[in-house]
């Protein structure tokens, strides 16, 4: 469904007026994501997670270069396509909120995510996306600064998702809610999954996204470390291949290395 080969994402700075040169902030990425899956993309902060996010939607800053190739079923992800696909095919989460409109109604915004679509805007329509992550219908009349931070969020959602997308980015969309709500959000994405349809999940918190998705993509400093199913991260990680993934597992809180009678290291995992 979506293939991204080899993308680099550089940006243009000045120093001083005359001189140009790039800073590189995403270096050689290849991933994949097909239907029936989530992917976790996994990464600190500053990694480039949300750059590779907006790279796909094609809003990055206008001082941005970006090579490489990202495809969704084949139709590349270039200036000429991103509009078209951009709400109907596929459908952000940002993760910032300042992406919501603070001079429209929750309401309107949610038509305007329907009509972007292309599916009608009746109230049934945006109260039923509402409701799947946990929103009545009377969000529709207030504005975002009427909403707690976690229903701005929670609308996001419902916006990305009401045209029935087949592949929903979503940039750490559990930002900001408290375990029920985060539960109920990733449980209705995995409905949409196990509905044939696809989700990258952008996450800086490597043990939700082991237990909410398939596989786990690693983003370091701009470079893909590993990918590895999701169900390799157990235990001391002897099933992961990559020796980052594995160091980065074992310093998870509830991994904890302890001394074992012969002496030699041992991992005890609460996993
Ligand atoms: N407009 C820009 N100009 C120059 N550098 C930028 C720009 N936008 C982002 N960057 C750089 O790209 C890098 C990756 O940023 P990005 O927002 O993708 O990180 P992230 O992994 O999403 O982090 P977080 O978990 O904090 O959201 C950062 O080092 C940032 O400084
Ligand atoms: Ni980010």
């Amino acid at each position: 469904m979506l293939d991204v080969e080899n993308l680099s994402i550089s940006f243009l700075r000045y120093d001083g007026l005359v001189h140009r040169r790039e800073v590189q902030a995403l270096a050689g990425i290849d991933l994949s994501v097909a239907r029936g899956e989530v992917m976790a993309l996994v990464g600190a902060s500053g990694a480039g997670k949300s750059l590779l996010a907006h790279a796909l939607f094609g809003i990055l800053p206008v001082n941005a270069v970006v090579r490489g190739s990202m495809r969704l079923d084949g139709t590349a992800l270039d200036d000429a396509h991103c509009g078209s696909v951009n709400g109907r095919r596929m459908a952000l989460v940002p993760q910032s909120l300042s992406h919501l409109d603070p001079l429209a109604r929750c309401g309107r915004q949610l038509q305007w995510a329907a009509k972007r679509g292309g599916i009608p805007r009746t109230k049934e329509r945006l109260a039923e996306a509402l409701d799947s992550f946990g929103l009545g219908p009377e969000v529709l009349t207030l504005y975002p600064h009427q909403v707690s931070g976690g229903m701005a969020r929670r609308l996001m959602l419902a916006m990305a998702t009401i045209a029935n997308p087949d592949l929903i980015v979503a940039d750490e969309p559990t930002s900001g809610l408290d375990p029920d709500a985060a539960g109920g959000v990733l449980g209705h994405l995995r409905r949409l999954v196990d509905a044939g349809k696809a989700v990258l999940l952008i996450t800086h918190d490597l043990v939700s996204a082991v237990s909410h998705s398939d596989r786990v993509a690693i983003l370091e400093n701009g470079r893909m470390v590993s990918i590895e199913p999701a169900d390799a991260f157990s235990g001391d990680g002897a099933k992961l291949t990559d020796p980052y993934a594995r160091a980065l597992w074992l310093a998870m809180p509830g991994n904890r290395f302890t001394v074992t009678p012969d002496g030699r290291g041992d991992i005890e995992c609460s996993s």
